[in-house]
């Protein structure tokens, strides 16, 4: 569990050390005073918590400091944990199985976001965690992406589907389906093109994608996660909901969080769209995906442990 927590802090490193560095004299002073909570609202927005949850979170530190002016620190930054808890309640994807095999996961989102390097780490960590996956490679766009996946599938020692770029991506996706079925395979994790959510041509693409595999079982692809890049902010909550519109998600990965100080962006994406975030992306390794904990990322953007 330890280990979990670091594995968070570490990834969380910028945006911690960018609400810590103001905050961290805040949350240690006793008692706090009126320009304390000043800065700890720049902070806050700074690191991207947005309007909603720092007003929130201002609002009852104030209360609690207008009953209590020898309040502490440690006591604001207990409330502002406990306000950030409630607003992300509901927030974990727990990844579940389908009743019949293969549970499909499709990875959708805007070019760069980290999809096929996302498909990689799950499959990784599937395995790891015992269970047996198939990649499909149905990233037929981009002209490395086929390349991409399958050098990790051979690093990670991983199965995939793939044929070349510029192939069907849907034609790939019902052989990938064949393939985890035959093979009774637990998972089939789907690499889609990136695209944007503008683009109504390639938005039809991806529900051709569905369609395919619907061929195969009515409930699939189980999963639509939409990979969001954590470092684009709030900036992707327009983004996230034109795709939401159109594929009808499931939940979110937030990617790339290791490189930005804005992890609070994450908070606002959940208020707005309210789809689980089942794993974030806090580095390049494969075992930098981790399974979303609200508790760990309140402790650690906190500065709790
Ligand atoms: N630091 C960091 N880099 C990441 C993370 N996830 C992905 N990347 C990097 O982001 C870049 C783009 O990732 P890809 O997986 O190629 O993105 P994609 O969504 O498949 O891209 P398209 O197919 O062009 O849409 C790569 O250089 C990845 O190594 C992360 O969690 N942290």
């Amino acid at each position: 569990m330890f280990g979990l927590f670091k594995k968070f802090k570490d990834g969380f490193a910028k945006t911690v050390s960018a609400i810590a560095a103001k905050t961290a004299a805040i949350f240690g002073q006793k008692p706090i005073d009126a320009s304390s909570l000043e800065t700890l609202e720049e902070a806050l927005y700074t690191a991207d918590f947005g309007v909603e949850t720092t007003e929130e979170i201002l609002a009852e530190i104030k209360a609690a400091y207008k009953k209590d002016k020898a309040l502490h620190g440690q006591q604001a930054a207990q409330i502002g944990a406990a306000v950030l808890k409630r607003v992300l309640a509901g927030a974990e994807g727990v990844l579940t199985e389908a009743a019949a095999k293969p549970t499909v996961i499709a990875m959708i989102g805007v070019n760069g976001s980290g999809k096929t390097t996302t498909s990689a780490k799950l499959a990784w960590k599937l395995k790891e965690d015992g269970k047996t996956v198939t990649l499909a490679a149905c990233d037929t766009f981009r002209a490395a992406a086929v390349e991409q996946l399958k050098a990790w599938a051979t690093r990670l020692e991983l199965e995939i589907v793939a044929s070349h770029t510029g192939a069907d991506s849907a034609a790939v996706a019902f052989d990938a389906w064949q393939a985890a079925k035959s093979r009774e395979r637990d998972y089939l994790i789907v690499d889609t093109a990136g695209r944007l959510h503008t683009k109504s041509n390639l938005m039809q693409e991806l529900a051709k994608i569905r369609r395919v595999l619907q061929k195969h079982d009515a409930s699939a692809p189980q999963h639509r996660w939409l990979v969001v890049d954590g470092s684009l902010g709030s900036n992707s909550i327009e983004q996230a909901k034109a795709f939401h519109q159109s594929f009808g998600l499931t939940g979110l990965i937030v990617t790339k969080l290791d490189g930005t100080s804005r992890g609070g962006a994450l908070v606002g994406i959940y208020r707005q769209l309210k789809l689980p975030i089942y794993f974030l992306g806090l580095g390049e390794q494969a075992e930098d995906l981790q399974p979303f904990s609200v508790d760990n990322y309140v402790k650690a953007v906190f500065g709790l442990e």
